[in-house]
């Protein structure tokens, strides 16, 4: 089974350190959300994989090699980095062609992958013409020339409407229960959690959670209670939960069970007009734990 290793990848462009210190494992059989808000090191860390940048720190390995060590790199590892990349002349059957080559890749494969990816209508059209949508499916195409074990996706829903975007996400899904390890970048929380099965989330080039989906909510757990008893509240804290207050003079809990405290409003004889768990959406899970890492720099981007 081949995995994806990072360890202590760092990688500094001039006094910038735009990734620091960075370790974590892309496993096989799964597809690992990459998170972070724009500029927090997702696509330098990708091209760290595969090659692109060279790491001033640390390394990266796919199946214990280092991308420059792999005899024929599509065949071990296929990426889609950047979709735009692609010459608006071209032929999609052309452009893979021309990869295949290159590569050493056997011609039938071209067949294949068109077919894999619903574009075998359109191989002998022109790149320029391609939709947003069909120009990632090209791109995706490319990255499963050489059926490589290991799959990198940066961004591949962005701009994409809901079909298109649906179509990724089934596509991600299927080429991990293959087996393939897949990981995918995305800035937003939203559409990881209905993709990924894990989640990696960097924030100024660190990481910051390395997690299942399900574990990443679970912690982040409040719940919402009403009650006429002014010292209730007190009585929370004194217990040891946090309290503030929310809407309609209601009081949100952190720190305590629903369960533990409608045995703290039993025990002290308090009545409870409301003791609900809130559930935590994913996206406001991930706001929480990036808004310290942030860039709200804006020259140069
Ligand atoms: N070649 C480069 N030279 C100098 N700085 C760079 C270079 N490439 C990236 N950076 C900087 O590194 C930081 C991280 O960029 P990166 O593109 O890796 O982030 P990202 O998480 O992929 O964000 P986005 O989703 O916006 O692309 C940014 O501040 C960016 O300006």
């Amino acid at each position: 089974m081949t995995r994806i290793e990072i360890r202590g990848l760092t990688k500094r462009y001039g006094p910038d350190t735009v990734v620091d210190d960075l370790s974590f494992t892309v496993e096989p059989g799964q597809v690992t959300g990459f998170l972070g808000p724009n500029g927090a090191g997702k696509t330098t860390t990708m091209k760290m994989i595969v090659g692109l940048a060279a790491p001033t720190r640390g390394q990266v390995t796919i199946g214990g090699r280092r991308y420059g060590d792999l005899p024929v790199p599509l065949t071990e590892v296929g990426a889609l980095l950047d979709a735009g990349a692609v010459h608006d002349s071209r032929k999609a059957y052309d452009h893979l062609l021309a990869l295949a080559v290159s590569n050493g890749l056997p011609r039938r494969r071209i067949d294949e992958v068109l077919a894999r990816t619903g574009l075998t209508g359109v191989a002998g059209k022109r790149a320029g013409g391609f939709s947003l949508g069909m120009r990632q499916r090209l791109g995706i195409a490319a990255a499963l020339l050489g059926d490589p074990r290991v799959l990198i996706f940066d961004e591949p829903v962005n701009g994409l409407d809901p079909e298109g975007i649906r179509w990724i996400r089934d596509f991600m899904r299927s080429l991990a229960r293959e087996g393939r390890a897949v990981l995918v970048s995305s800035h937003l929380m939203s559409e990881m959690a209905q993709t990924a099965d894990h989640l990696v989330v960097i924030g100024r080039g660190k990481l910051i959670a390395d997690t299942g989906v399900a574990e990443f909510v679970r912690g982040e757990g409040t719940v919402l209670v009403r009650t006429p008893d002014p010292e209730f509240a007190l009585r929370l804290t004194a217990a040891g939960a946090t309290v503030r207050e929310g809407a309609e003079s209601s009081l949100v809990v952190s720190g305590m069970t629903s369960e533990e405290i409608g045995k703290l409003a039993a025990y002290h004889g308090v009545a409870l007009g409301e003791l609900s768990p809130q559930r935590v959406s994913l996206e406001d899970a991930f706001m929480e734990l990036t808004k310290d890492s942030v860039d709200y720099q804006g020259a140069g981007r």
